[in-house]
Protein backbone atom coordinates (compact mmCIF):
# COMPACT_ATOMS: atom_id res chain seq x y z
CA UNK A 1 0.00 0.00 0.00
CA UNK A 2 1.41 3.45 -0.76
CA UNK A 3 0.86 6.36 1.62
CA UNK A 4 -1.97 7.96 -0.37
CA UNK A 5 -3.99 4.74 -0.20
CA UNK A 6 -4.18 4.98 3.58
CA UNK A 7 -6.74 7.74 3.12
CA UNK A 8 -9.15 5.44 1.27
CA UNK A 9 -12.23 3.97 2.95
CA UNK A 10 -11.58 0.27 3.74
CA UNK A 11 -14.21 -0.86 1.21
CA UNK A 12 -12.55 1.24 -1.49
CA UNK A 13 -9.10 -0.02 -0.54
CA UNK A 14 -10.38 -3.55 -0.97
CA UNK A 15 -11.85 -2.65 -4.39
CA UNK A 16 -8.53 -1.19 -5.51
CA UNK A 17 -6.52 -4.18 -4.30
CA UNK A 18 -8.84 -6.52 -6.21
CA UNK A 19 -8.66 -4.29 -9.30
CA UNK A 20 -4.88 -4.40 -9.42
CA UNK A 21 -5.03 -8.20 -9.57
CA UNK A 22 -7.87 -8.63 -12.06
CA UNK A 23 -6.84 -10.09 -15.40
CA UNK A 24 -7.79 -8.50 -18.70
CA UNK A 25 -8.97 -10.32 -21.80
CA UNK A 26 -7.27 -12.82 -24.04
CA UNK A 27 -7.22 -10.76 -27.22
CA UNK A 28 -6.73 -7.09 -27.92
CA UNK A 29 -10.02 -5.22 -27.84
CA UNK A 30 -10.76 -2.13 -29.90
CA UNK A 31 -14.20 -0.63 -30.52
CA UNK A 32 -16.32 1.28 -32.97
CA UNK A 33 -17.98 3.44 -30.33
CA UNK A 34 -21.39 5.09 -30.42
CA UNK A 35 -20.73 8.80 -29.85
CA UNK A 36 -21.64 10.03 -26.38
CA UNK A 37 -21.52 13.69 -27.39
CA UNK A 38 -23.95 13.05 -30.29
CA UNK A 39 -26.29 11.23 -27.91
CA UNK A 40 -26.25 14.24 -25.58
CA UNK A 41 -27.02 16.60 -28.49
CA UNK A 42 -29.97 14.43 -29.55
CA UNK A 43 -31.39 14.47 -26.02
CA UNK A 44 -30.95 18.24 -25.79
CA UNK A 45 -32.61 18.69 -29.20
CA UNK A 46 -35.59 16.71 -27.90
CA UNK A 47 -35.83 19.15 -24.97
CA UNK A 48 -34.84 16.57 -22.37
CA UNK A 49 -32.18 16.30 -19.72
CA UNK A 50 -29.22 14.02 -20.53
CA UNK A 51 -29.06 11.22 -17.98
CA UNK A 52 -26.61 8.33 -17.81
CA UNK A 53 -28.62 5.68 -15.96
CA UNK A 54 -26.52 3.22 -14.01
CA UNK A 55 -27.06 -0.51 -13.64
CA UNK A 56 -25.57 -1.15 -10.23
CA UNK A 57 -26.88 -4.41 -8.70
CA UNK A 58 -25.29 -3.51 -5.35
CA UNK A 59 -22.44 -1.42 -3.88
CA UNK A 60 -20.53 -0.94 -0.62
CA UNK A 61 -22.96 1.90 0.23
CA UNK A 62 -26.21 0.08 -0.74
CA UNK A 63 -28.26 -2.40 1.29
CA UNK A 64 -29.27 -5.62 -0.48
CA UNK A 65 -28.86 -6.63 -4.10
CA UNK A 66 -31.12 -6.22 -7.10
CA UNK A 67 -31.35 -9.54 -8.93
CA UNK A 68 -33.63 -8.62 -11.87
CA UNK A 69 -32.46 -9.34 -15.38
CA UNK A 70 -29.97 -6.51 -16.12
CA UNK A 71 -30.89 -6.55 -19.82
CA UNK A 72 -34.54 -5.87 -18.93
CA UNK A 73 -33.45 -3.09 -16.57
CA UNK A 74 -31.30 -1.58 -19.32
CA UNK A 75 -34.17 -1.61 -21.84
CA UNK A 76 -36.48 0.02 -19.28
CA UNK A 77 -33.94 2.79 -18.67
CA UNK A 78 -33.72 3.47 -22.40
CA UNK A 79 -37.54 3.51 -22.57
CA UNK A 80 -37.38 6.07 -19.77
CA UNK A 81 -35.26 8.32 -22.00
CA UNK A 82 -31.72 7.59 -20.79
CA UNK A 83 -29.08 9.15 -23.07
CA UNK A 84 -26.52 6.50 -22.14
CA UNK A 85 -26.16 3.63 -19.69
CA UNK A 86 -23.47 2.98 -17.14
CA UNK A 87 -22.94 -0.72 -16.44
CA UNK A 88 -20.93 -1.79 -13.41
CA UNK A 89 -18.63 -4.64 -14.43
CA UNK A 90 -16.78 -4.97 -11.10
CA UNK A 91 -17.78 -8.44 -9.82
CA UNK A 92 -16.66 -8.56 -6.19
CA UNK A 93 -18.15 -5.41 -4.65
CA UNK A 94 -20.81 -4.26 -7.14
CA UNK A 95 -22.31 -7.52 -8.44
CA UNK A 96 -21.37 -6.62 -12.02
CA UNK A 97 -20.02 -8.67 -14.92
CA UNK A 98 -18.46 -8.03 -18.30
CA UNK A 99 -20.81 -10.62 -19.85
CA UNK A 100 -23.80 -8.56 -18.72
CA UNK A 101 -22.36 -5.46 -20.35
CA UNK A 102 -21.83 -7.35 -23.61
CA UNK A 103 -25.45 -8.59 -23.58
CA UNK A 104 -26.81 -5.11 -22.88
CA UNK A 105 -24.67 -3.55 -25.60
CA UNK A 106 -26.14 -6.08 -28.05
CA UNK A 107 -29.72 -5.01 -27.40
CA UNK A 108 -29.68 -1.24 -26.79
CA UNK A 109 -28.45 1.49 -29.12
CA UNK A 110 -27.38 4.14 -26.61
CA UNK A 111 -23.69 4.45 -25.66
CA UNK A 112 -22.59 2.16 -22.83
CA UNK A 113 -20.11 3.23 -20.18
CA UNK A 114 -18.09 0.43 -18.62
CA UNK A 115 -17.99 1.28 -14.93
CA UNK A 116 -15.03 -0.45 -13.38
CA UNK A 117 -11.72 0.19 -11.71
CA UNK A 118 -9.39 -0.05 -14.67
CA UNK A 119 -5.75 0.35 -13.69
CA UNK A 120 -3.92 -1.50 -16.50
CA UNK A 121 -4.18 -1.34 -20.27
CA UNK A 122 -4.73 -5.12 -20.51
CA UNK A 123 -8.00 -4.71 -18.57
CA UNK A 124 -9.41 -2.84 -21.59
CA UNK A 125 -9.44 -6.24 -23.31
CA UNK A 126 -12.14 -7.66 -21.00
CA UNK A 127 -15.08 -6.29 -23.03
CA UNK A 128 -15.96 -3.77 -25.74
CA UNK A 129 -17.78 -0.66 -24.47
CA UNK A 130 -18.48 2.77 -25.97
CA UNK A 131 -17.03 4.59 -22.98
CA UNK A 132 -14.76 3.59 -20.12
CA UNK A 133 -14.29 5.09 -16.70
CA UNK A 134 -10.80 6.20 -15.68
CA UNK A 135 -10.68 7.25 -12.02
CA UNK A 136 -7.92 9.84 -11.56
CA UNK A 137 -7.46 8.94 -7.89
CA UNK A 138 -6.61 5.32 -8.74
CA UNK A 139 -4.07 6.02 -11.49
CA UNK A 140 -0.51 7.40 -11.43
CA UNK A 141 0.12 5.16 -8.39
CA UNK A 142 2.43 2.23 -7.68
CA UNK A 143 1.17 -0.84 -9.59
CA UNK A 144 -1.14 1.22 -11.79
CA UNK A 145 -0.72 2.81 -15.22
CA UNK A 146 -0.47 6.56 -15.66
CA UNK A 147 -3.74 8.37 -16.33
CA UNK A 148 -2.28 9.99 -19.42
CA UNK A 149 -1.01 6.75 -20.95
CA UNK A 150 -4.20 4.84 -20.23
CA UNK A 151 -6.29 7.72 -21.59
CA UNK A 152 -4.30 7.77 -24.82
CA UNK A 153 -4.29 4.02 -25.41
CA UNK A 154 -8.00 3.78 -24.61
CA UNK A 155 -8.75 6.54 -27.09
CA UNK A 156 -6.55 4.95 -29.74
CA UNK A 157 -8.55 1.74 -29.36
CA UNK A 158 -11.78 3.68 -29.99
CA UNK A 159 -13.11 3.96 -26.40
CA UNK A 160 -14.38 7.34 -25.21
CA UNK A 161 -12.75 7.75 -21.79
CA UNK A 162 -14.65 9.48 -18.99
CA UNK A 163 -12.10 10.81 -16.51
CA UNK A 164 -13.51 10.88 -12.99
CA UNK A 165 -12.25 13.49 -10.53
CA UNK A 166 -13.15 14.56 -7.01
CA UNK A 167 -10.59 17.27 -6.14
CA UNK A 168 -9.20 20.39 -7.79
CA UNK A 169 -5.81 18.70 -8.29
CA UNK A 170 -7.41 15.73 -10.04
CA UNK A 171 -9.43 18.10 -12.20
CA UNK A 172 -6.30 20.02 -13.22
CA UNK A 173 -4.64 16.71 -14.13
CA UNK A 174 -7.64 15.69 -16.25
CA UNK A 175 -7.57 19.03 -18.08
CA UNK A 176 -3.80 18.81 -18.53
CA UNK A 177 -4.01 15.45 -20.32
CA UNK A 178 -6.73 16.84 -22.62
CA UNK A 179 -9.73 14.88 -21.31
CA UNK A 180 -12.82 15.84 -23.29
CA UNK A 181 -15.31 14.08 -20.99
CA UNK A 182 -14.88 14.73 -17.28
CA UNK A 183 -17.06 13.45 -14.44
CA UNK A 184 -17.04 15.07 -11.02
CA UNK A 185 -17.81 12.43 -8.40
CA UNK A 186 -19.70 13.97 -5.50
CA UNK A 187 -18.76 10.91 -3.45
CA UNK A 188 -15.46 11.09 -1.60
CA UNK A 189 -13.79 7.70 -1.99
CA UNK A 190 -11.91 8.33 1.25
CA UNK A 191 -14.96 8.63 3.50
CA UNK A 192 -17.74 7.56 1.07
CA UNK A 193 -19.63 10.73 2.06
CA UNK A 194 -21.58 12.57 -0.65
CA UNK A 195 -22.11 16.31 -1.10
CA UNK A 196 -23.35 17.99 -4.27
CA UNK A 197 -21.21 20.99 -3.38
CA UNK A 198 -18.22 19.10 -4.76
CA UNK A 199 -19.62 19.51 -8.26
CA UNK A 200 -20.61 23.13 -7.63
CA UNK A 201 -17.11 23.98 -6.45
CA UNK A 202 -15.23 22.30 -9.30
CA UNK A 203 -17.52 23.08 -12.26
CA UNK A 204 -16.46 26.76 -12.67
CA UNK A 205 -12.88 25.56 -13.30
CA UNK A 206 -13.82 23.27 -16.19
CA UNK A 207 -13.25 24.60 -19.74
CA UNK A 208 -16.46 25.08 -21.74
CA UNK A 209 -15.48 22.61 -24.46
CA UNK A 210 -15.34 19.73 -21.96
CA UNK A 211 -18.44 17.54 -21.62
CA UNK A 212 -19.06 17.73 -17.90
CA UNK A 213 -20.91 15.09 -15.90
CA UNK A 214 -22.22 15.31 -12.34
CA UNK A 215 -21.89 11.92 -10.63
CA UNK A 216 -23.37 10.44 -7.44
CA UNK A 217 -25.89 11.56 -4.86
CA UNK A 218 -28.51 12.85 -7.32
CA UNK A 219 -31.83 11.69 -5.90
CA UNK A 220 -34.46 14.36 -6.58
CA UNK A 221 -35.63 16.68 -9.34
CA UNK A 222 -34.23 19.57 -7.29
CA UNK A 223 -30.82 17.88 -7.31
CA UNK A 224 -31.02 17.60 -11.11
CA UNK A 225 -31.85 21.29 -11.36
CA UNK A 226 -29.05 22.18 -8.96
CA UNK A 227 -26.45 20.22 -10.97
CA UNK A 228 -27.69 21.53 -14.33
CA UNK A 229 -27.62 25.09 -13.03
CA UNK A 230 -24.03 24.53 -11.88
CA UNK A 231 -23.07 23.46 -15.40
CA UNK A 232 -23.64 19.71 -15.73
CA UNK A 233 -24.03 18.62 -19.36
CA UNK A 234 -25.26 15.23 -18.13
CA UNK A 235 -26.05 13.48 -14.86
CA UNK A 236 -24.93 10.03 -13.77
CA UNK A 237 -27.63 8.49 -11.58
CA UNK A 238 -27.51 5.01 -10.03
CA UNK A 239 -29.18 4.40 -6.68
CA UNK A 240 -32.19 6.69 -7.20
CA UNK A 241 -33.00 4.88 -10.46
CA UNK A 242 -32.25 1.34 -9.26
CA UNK A 243 -34.72 1.52 -6.34
CA UNK A 244 -38.24 0.81 -7.63
CA UNK A 245 -39.56 1.04 -11.20
CA UNK A 246 -36.49 1.96 -13.25
CA UNK A 247 -38.42 3.23 -16.27
CA UNK A 248 -40.56 5.62 -14.21
CA UNK A 249 -37.54 6.69 -12.18
CA UNK A 250 -35.47 7.42 -15.30
CA UNK A 251 -38.36 9.30 -16.93
CA UNK A 252 -38.74 11.50 -13.86
CA UNK A 253 -35.16 12.74 -14.29
CA UNK A 254 -34.97 12.96 -18.09
CA UNK A 255 -38.11 15.10 -18.28
CA UNK A 256 -36.78 17.88 -16.08
CA UNK A 257 -36.84 20.74 -18.57
CA UNK A 258 -34.50 23.68 -19.08
CA UNK A 259 -37.36 26.02 -18.19
CA UNK A 260 -37.57 24.38 -14.76
CA UNK A 261 -33.85 24.94 -14.38
CA UNK A 262 -33.74 28.59 -15.44
CA UNK A 263 -36.68 29.34 -13.17
CA UNK A 264 -34.77 28.38 -10.08
CA UNK A 265 -31.14 29.23 -10.65
CA UNK A 266 -28.44 30.95 -12.67
CA UNK A 267 -26.12 29.28 -15.15
CA UNK A 268 -22.45 29.16 -14.16
CA UNK A 269 -21.06 26.86 -16.82
CA UNK A 270 -22.18 26.64 -20.41
CA UNK A 271 -21.30 24.13 -23.04
O1 LIG B 1 -25.77 5.69 -6.94
P1 LIG B 1 -25.47 7.12 -7.16
O2 LIG B 1 -25.24 7.90 -5.88
O3 LIG B 1 -26.50 7.79 -8.04
O4 LIG B 1 -24.07 7.20 -7.93
C1 LIG B 1 -23.89 6.70 -9.24
C2 LIG B 1 -22.40 6.73 -9.63
O5 LIG B 1 -21.98 8.06 -9.65
C3 LIG B 1 -21.57 5.91 -8.64
O6 LIG B 1 -22.02 4.61 -8.68
C4 LIG B 1 -20.08 5.96 -8.97
C5 LIG B 1 -19.37 7.06 -9.31
N1 LIG B 1 -18.09 6.74 -9.54
C6 LIG B 1 -17.94 5.42 -9.35
C7 LIG B 1 -16.82 4.60 -9.50
C8 LIG B 1 -16.98 3.28 -9.31
C9 LIG B 1 -18.18 2.71 -8.91
C10 LIG B 1 -19.32 3.51 -8.76
C11 LIG B 1 -19.19 4.86 -8.98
Amino acid sequence: MDASEESLAPAVQSILTAAKQRAGGTSRCSVDATSFQSAISATEAAGQTPVIAEIKPTSPTTDGKRDDDPVALASAMVEGGATALSVLTEPEHFGGSVETLAQIRNVVEVPILRKDFIVHESQLDAVAADMILLIARFLDRPETDSLEELYNVAQNRGFQPLVEVHTRDELERAIEIGASIIGVNNRDLGRLAVTLQTFEQLAPHVPDDVTLIAESGIKTIEHVQQMRAAGADALLIGTAIMHGDVQTNTRRFTTVTDTDIQDTTTETHTS
